[in-house]
């Protein structure tokens, strides 16, 4: 049992026995060092939680578990009853019974559910002798043993995201059998899997991590969700700059008690939403009751920075809409809805795309709009997966900043170097990139100071539009204002934005307007105050929905 007070101060001081203990890890990368001297245990039947702001160590500390970074000498680490000198391997840390499910989950979707699972058993004990019939057939009743309802034949690209991610996680704790700790004592590292399943999805996979806890194991949680953290962890650690600032205990704890030790301060979560007067609100009303039935208007007699007619692709069934200057329109549905395909469409990424696009006048057929021409036309896409499709990770953080602006600064056949740098250094002060530095690689950089770059790269260029999908995910508070201050100064300065995501709390606090759509139409669109999380979730959900359904009031102005 844990019988730690709320607040831990300095150290990590859990009574109960430890499944894992670590003390005095350290660890520097070069002349930094980003992890000091951590004292942390975890009870065997405890689920853990770890939060902290980008850049505080988390992943660091994870990468050392899993034996892919060595920590600095003199580190002690013990798992169940062997205690180690220095670090871990990747072999090792799996047969200690260490196990691990990432944000990308590491299934290879072309496979099939069981082929995923029998290359996990293979990685941990290699044998030449596979039977794919005998692998099928244990796969099956591992998965029907965990009431999966998955086929162990169906290729994981067939399977719903939260499928995958049971499958994931399943994977993992069956993982652990075949270690020395057969299960016991083991540690299940769960970085951040849940982020692209809705909240009602979530708590299933919580279920099957809490089977591995009742059986003996341990779970180490780690999220940027202060709120889901809260709800499915007995005790939550707080790292800060690479220093652990104590360990909560859940019930007794909330989201203040957290931020207060992320931070070091209390942190206001505060409206970034345009401040629109009763009288603007009536034309809002107005204009989306009138336009009902055909495309969303603008709720202000502002220029249109974009207007989409009749956008179609598999996903997308025939949808309208206009963003005018200045305004942050959010886009949102439950996954599969088609939300997420319409940033990439408009940007000329999709394919097999119809209907229209017109920037700030300009007109083009979205069968025939490239990258390029969406480039040209004053569009800026900062992806989801901004480290596949946003960026190139082994760069510097110079390069990807500066790669858009090449042009610019280009006088005959010679590229001003020397401009750009000076330019780009002060572009990575003014977005408070941390630490900031151009030199540096630009994927060693955390998630949110990640994101921060690809934001300066394309609002260097002045864009007319800004395509932004989940444009805070994996980022901590505090840098999430950043963002949403560096996307309002983006829309004050006359760019049309759509925040595509399936994040209420950050459409309810960033956009005027938000458009909900399902099975690929957009079916509600909710305007200034009318913007919560309640109503963009049950107009998500399709039930009762709030505030201007247009599914609805088509009905209403046909009768
Ligand atoms: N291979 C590396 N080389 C140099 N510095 C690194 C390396 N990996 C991480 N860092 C630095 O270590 C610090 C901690 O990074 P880490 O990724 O562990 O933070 P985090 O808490 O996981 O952040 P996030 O929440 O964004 O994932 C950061 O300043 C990061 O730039």
């Amino acid at each position: 049992m844990i019988t730690e007070s709320k607040a831990a101060g300095g150290g990590d001081r859990l009574l109960a026995t430890p499944a894992v203990r670590l003390r005095n890890l350290s660890k520097t990368f070069g002349t930094t060092t980003v992890l000091h001297q951590l004292d942390l245990d975890i009870a065997a039947g405890e689920t853990r939680g770890l939060v902290g702001e980008n850049g505080s160590g988390k992943s660091t500390l994870i990468k050392i578990l899993a034996g892919f970074h060595q920590p600095d000498h003199g580190a002690e680490i013990e798992i169940g009853e062997t205690r180690l000198e220095g670090g871990l391997t990747p072999l090792l840390a799996r047969e200690l019974g260490l196990t691990f499910v990432h944000q990308d989950l590491a299934l290879v979707t072309s496979l099939s559910v069981s082929d995923n699972m029998t290359m996990n058993a293979l990685a941990a004990s290699p044998s030449w002798r596979v039977s794919p019939k005998a692998e099928l057939r244990a796969t099956q009743t591992l998965l029907d043993s965990y009431e999966l309802g998955v086929d162990a034949r169906a290729a994981v690209s067939s399977l719903t995201q939260l499928q995958r991610a049971m499958v994931a996680i399943v994977r993992a704790i069956d993982g652990v059998k075949h270690s020395s700790s057969q299960g016991q004592s083991s540690l299940l590292v769960l970085d951040e899997p849940t982020v692209f399943l809705p909240k009602t999805d979530r708590t299933l996979l919580f279920d099957l991590a809490r089977r591995h806890t009742n059986a003996g194991g341990c779970v180490l949680f780690v999220s940027h969700d202060l709120e889901e953290c809260l709800e499915v962890t007995d005790t939550i650690t707080v790292l800060r700059d690479g220093r652990l600032q104590g360990t909560l205990v859940s019930n007794d704890s909330d989201r203040a008690d957290i931020i207060r030790m992320m931070v070091g301060k209390e942190l206001n979560v505060v409206s970034h939403r345009r401040a629109v007067t009763p009288s603007g609100l009536a034309t809002a009303a107005t204009a989306s009751t009138a336009s009902a039935g055909s495309a969303p208007a603008a709720p202000d007699a502002r220029p249109s920075a974009l207007t989409v007619r009749e956008l179609s692709d598999p996903a997308v069934h025939g949808i309208s809409f206009d963003i005018a200057q200045g305004e942050v329109v959010g886009l949102t549905g439950l996954l599969g809805s088609g939300f997420e395909e319409v940033p990439y469409l408009v940007a000329g990424a999709g394919r097999g795309a119809s209907g229209t696009i017109a920037v700030a006048g300009r007109e083009f057929r979205a069968r025939s709009l490239r990258p390029i021409d969406a480039i040209e036309a004053g569009i800026a896409l900062i992806p989801g997966d901004r480290a596949r499709q946003g960026s190139v990770s082994s760069l510097s953080v110079l390069d990807n900043i500066s790669v858009q602006s090449l042009r610019a600064n280009r006088r005959r056949f010679v590229i001003d170097w020397k401009g750009i740098r000076a330019a780009s250094q002060q572009l990575i002060t003014d977005y408070d990139v941390r630490p900031p530095k151009l030199d540096a690689t630009y994927g060693t950089l955390s998630g949110g100071n990640q994101q921060k770059v690809m934001l300066a790269k394309w609002m260097q260029t002045g864009p007319k539009v800004v395509l932004l999908h989940e444009p805070t995910q994996g980022v901590d508070i505090g840098a999430r204002e950043q963002i949403f201050d560096i996307v309002r100064a983006g829309a004050d300065a006359g760019a049309g934005v759509l925040c595509a995501s399936a994040d209420q709390e950050q459409l309810a606090l960033l956009c005027d307007r938000v458009l909900v759509m399902r099975d690929g139409s957009i079916v509600a669109e909710l305007v200034g105050d009318d913007i919560t999380k309640a109503a963009i979730a049950s107009a998500s959900l399709g039930s009762a929905p709030r505030s201007t359904d247009r599914s609805d009031s088509r009905k209403a102005t046909r009768s």
